[in-house]
Order: C-alpha cells, then structure tokens, then sequence
C-alpha cells in the first residue's frame, strides 16, 4: 500500500496530489488521525480459533460486505483517466460497499452501470451534500434512487468548506476545465457554470434531516458525527447507521482523532444501528481495532486514491484486496472467527496497564 502511495506521489501533478493529501489548517487532525491506531494494541484470545472465518458484515443496503467500505472522495477523475467507473468495478469484484457522492466526476448511473459490471449485486451508497435549495437536494437524492443506489450518507460535517491549507496555497479552489461534478449537471438552479460549484448547507439543522428521510425509501446514515449527543439524536430521528468521521482531518483542526471519538459514539449508539469509522485507517489491524471498538466496518479515504492514481482498477483491487486480506490474519491471530469475536477488552492503550 505504500508503493502505490508512492507510486502516485510521483506521478500525479503535484497540485492534484496535495489536493487528495491535505487537510485543514495545519493538517493536526490529519495525522492524529493514523496516529490514534498507534496509541492501541490488539489483546489476542488464544486457544479458540477456528479453520475458517467469515469476516462479512451487515450494514444498511448491504447485508453480506467486506468490513471494509470506500469513503467517499471527490473528483476521482482528477487522478485517473477511469475515475470513478475504475474504482466502482473493483469495489464490486472485491465485495466491498463503494461510497459515491455528489462531487463525482461520474454520473451515479454509470458508477453503478460499472460496479453491475464487476458483480451482479453491488452495493453502491450515493453520498450527499444537502443543497441550500432543497429541491435540488431532493433531485440529487432521486438520482441515487434511480440509479440503483442501496443507502444514503448524509454529510453533517461540512456545513462550511475546511480551509485546505495546501489548495488555498496552491490556488485550487476549483475544478481545472474538463471536469465536472456529473450528478449537478442540469439540476434545478444550476448551469453549465455551476457545475464545479458544491455549495454546503451552512443553515441546515435535524428538522432537514427529517425531510431527507421522509422524501427516501432508502436507509439514511449520517458521516461525520464526532459528539455521542449526535449520535444519540441521528438514532432517534431515524438515521440507520452512523460513521464517525472527521472528513480525513479537512475540516475543524481542532477535533479528536476519528478513532479517540469511536467508544462514546458506539455506547451512545449502544447497537441500536450500525457504527462506522474512518480516518487514518491503513492497516489490517486498524480495522480490527476498529471493530473492537464498536464500529461494523470501517472507511477508507485516501489509500483507494492512491491506488486508482497509481494503477487504476487494479490498483483499488489491489488496496481493498490487501486490507481485506491482512485483517482477516489479524482475526485469526487473535483467537476470532467472525468480526464480533472482537470485543472492547481486546483492545488496550499501549504504555499502560490493564
Ligand atoms: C480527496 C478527498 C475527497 C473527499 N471528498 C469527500 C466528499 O466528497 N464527501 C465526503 O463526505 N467526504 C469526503 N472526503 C472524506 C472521506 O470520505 C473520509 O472521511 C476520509 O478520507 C477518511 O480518511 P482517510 O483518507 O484517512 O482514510 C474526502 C476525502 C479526501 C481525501
Ligand atoms: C467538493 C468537496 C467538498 C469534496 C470534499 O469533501 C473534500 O475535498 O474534502
């Protein structure tokens, strides 16, 4: 996984690069996020192992999954010439949930069209930035039902864009000519024009929610919740699930690392729906840890750029089929044979004593 990021590192403009690789202000939250799964260590159980695992889970849309999902990120045709169709076809073939969204450089019908192409049954979640004028938000979301879409995922952290310290540096505050975010094409209100332009919701509050889930059929989960109140209310307003997620550290850099904020949200939660994660997840064993401590499945962000950037479909396969791969040996080391053999009690902060 890192030669891919190195292989991207050298061949992607470096513009683009520092575009996927940054985060907000000084970038702390960004490495604390990798950090976080440094400060635990797995406590295998021995002597209650099994020949086979099944590392599957059940989320929303998605009742037989990889435990690891593709994140939503923007623009993947910014690095790769495939884009999105790439990375949806080896989300498909390795089993694994791909997040699309509303900034895709590829239309939610052809990044399904291209995951069908892959397996006959994929789960693809459509990602929303809820638009200040809700009838385009409630186009957008027929869209993703349309295009055959198994859930929702409502970003609640980005009322206002991160200050990306490295774009603002870079002077890349746009898409350059030739893309566009495809799913905003012709909705109501915007032009050819607007088409890079992804306005956030600063206004929005929980009511908006409530009439995202009475306008869908589709389950509704909610990224980028931090405060286990939140995640209590995502639950009560009739969320189903909840990713804890700090946007990959692009935008308070100011807030916990992903993972430190995972425990109280899975007690507030306290299995009423699904958690999940990402942030800084890297490894094998960061998913395991993960699981240990609440989370269904875990996200990742930037590692899948990096392999689409640096081999296209392949190289997605390549990441997904590593992580996949690494954690179940991780089960295995630690006495499990299915993801919920791995309890909070396994994991513990290093340096200590339990
Ligand atoms: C280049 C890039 C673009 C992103 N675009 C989106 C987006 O459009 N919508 C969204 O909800 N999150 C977006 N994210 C955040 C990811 O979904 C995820 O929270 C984060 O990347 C996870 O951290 P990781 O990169 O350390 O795995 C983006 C992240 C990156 C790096
Ligand atoms: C279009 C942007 C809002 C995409 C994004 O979420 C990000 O770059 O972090």
């Amino acid at each position: 996984m890192r030669a891919l990021h190195e292989t991207a590192r050298k061949t992607l403009d470096p513009v683009r690069y520092d575009y996927v690789a940054g985060g907000a202000g000084e970038e702390r939250v960004l490495a604390d996020n990798e950090r976080a799964f440094d400060r635990y260590a797995l406590l295998p159980r021995v002597l209650r192992g099994s020949g086979t695992r099944d590392t599957s889970a059940a989320l929303p849309g998605a009742p037989r999954t990889a435990p690891v999902l593709v994140a939503p990120t923007a623009f993947h045709r910014l690095v790769h010439r495939d884009g999105e169709r790439a990375t949806a076809r080896a989300a498909a073939a390795e089993g694994a949930v791909l997040v699309t969204g509303t900034a895709a450089t590829t239309a939610v019908r052809d990044v399904v069209a291209a995951a069908r192409e892959a397996a006959p049954d994929p789960a693809v979640w459509f990602q929303l930035y809820p638009h200040p004028r809700r009838e385009v938000t409630a186009a957008l979301v027929r869209r993703a039902e349309d295009a055959g879409c198994t859930a929702l995922v409502v970003t609640v952290d980005s009322p206002v864009f991160g200050r990306h310290t490295r774009d603002l540096r870079n002077g890349f505050t746009d898409l350059p000519p030739g893309y566009a975010a495809e799913n905003m094409r012709g909705l109501p209100g915007t032009g050819p024009d607007a088409l890079t332009d992804i306005p956030m919701s600063p206004a929005a509050r929980w009511p908006d929610l409530t009439e995202t889930l009475r306008g869908t059929s589709l389950p509704v989960l909610l990224k980028g919740v931090l405060h286990p109140d939140d995640a209590r209310l995502a639950v009560e307003h009739g969320a189903a699930g909840v990713i804890v997620s700090n946007h990959g550290g692009r935008q308070c850099d100011a807030v916990p690392a992903a993972l430190d904020c995972l425990p109280a949200v899975a007690g507030a939660v306290a299995g009423r729906v699904p958690v999940l994660l990402d942030g800084g997840v890297r490894r094998g064993s960061d998913v395991a840890v993960a699981l240990a401590l609440g989370a269904a499945a875990a996200g990742v962000g930037r590692p899948v750029v990096w392999g689409l950037a640096a081999e296209g479909e392949t190289g997605v396969r390549r990441v997904l089929a590593a992580l996949r791969e690494e954690y179940d040996h991780t089960l295995a080391l630690c006495g499990g044979r299915r993801n919920a053999d791995l309890t909070a009690d396994m994991v513990v902060r290093k340096g200590g004593t339990w």
